[in-house]
């Protein structure tokens, strides 16, 4: 049953296209995102989820195709895309709150601002008591937070995620699931989550992209209609997990 959305529009990705000399990765792939949404990427091992990511971040440039945020050219002087990888890459050198501080100087807001937003990150992600620590002196998943919390505060047009729980134990992904549901809900970003992980796709999203086996379409786009915080045992949970795993099967 579909379910009525009206937020506007806000990434219009068309006809995009990748390939690699010969090798045709992404097929002519056009959806929308709304604002706000939180939308999860799923697809078989190798279809070429990352390099989609890194068409819409412009590491790769594509071969065919637009990306438009709120109705114009997605143009990094303008837009503010933000992404957070598998790897935790906070600065060593600087402390968690000049971390999160980071990205907010180079775009020259004005110190109250960035005050106040460090704050709040701080708070939502529980890291006021480790403001002055340095990453070094932290777990691996409280750095991954550092780079999650400075990811939300640069506020971001579209915010990048590509299978940043990767690494974790199962205990801590839930955890931080839990943890960038709250950030995203407190600060309403638009969200694309890349993950292999279908128990994660259909815990965190409000849809699910499901990409097909290379070359890359998009097979099909679910909207996943429970309530939060959502409960994986649930039959109707279990009923979407199955579902999206029936349609990425390609063996
Ligand atoms: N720079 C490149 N040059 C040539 N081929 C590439 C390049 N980057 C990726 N490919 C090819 O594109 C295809 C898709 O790779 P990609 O890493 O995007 O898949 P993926 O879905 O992210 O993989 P995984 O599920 O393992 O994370 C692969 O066949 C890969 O070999």
């Amino acid at each position: 049953m579909p379910v009525e959305d009206n937020r506007p529009i806000k990434v219009e990705v068309k006809n995009l296209t990748k390939r690699f000399g010969d090798l045709l990765v992404l097929d002519n792939m056009s959806f929308n995102i709304r604002k706000g949404e939180f939308v999860c990427v799923v697809g078989p091992t190798g279809c070429g989820k990352s390099t989609f990511l890194n068409c819409l971040t412009r590491i790769h440039m594509p071969s065919e195709g637009d990306l438009f945020i709120d109705g114009v050219p997605a143009d990094p002087r303008k837009h503010n895309i933000s992404f957070v990888f598998q790897e935790p890459s906070a600065l060593p050198w600087m402390t968690v709150e000049e971390n999160i501080a980071y990205g907010l100087k180079i775009k020259k807001l004005p110190k109250n601002e960035i005050d106040e937003r460090v704050n709040q990150i701080l708070d939502l992600m529980g890291l006021q008591e480790f403001r002055k620590s340095y990453p070094g002196e932290l777990s691996v998943s409280a750095e991954q937070r550092i780079i999650i919390g400075r990811s939300f505060a640069m506020r971001p047009d579209l915010l990048l995620m590509d299978e940043p729980y990767g690494q974790m134990d199962v205990k801590m992904r839930f955890y931080l699931e839990d943890e960038v549901i709250r950030l995203w809900k407190e600060l309403g970003s638009t969200v694309i989550f890349i993950t292999h992980n279908i128990e994660e796709a259909v815990y965190l999203a409000e849809k699910v992209m499901i990409l097909t086996n290379k070359p890359a379409k998009i097979k099909e786009e679910v909207i996943i209609d429970l309530p939060r915080p959502r409960d994986i045992t649930s039959p109707k949970f279990i009923e979407y997990r199955n579902y999206i795993t029936d349609k990425i099967k390609w063996w």
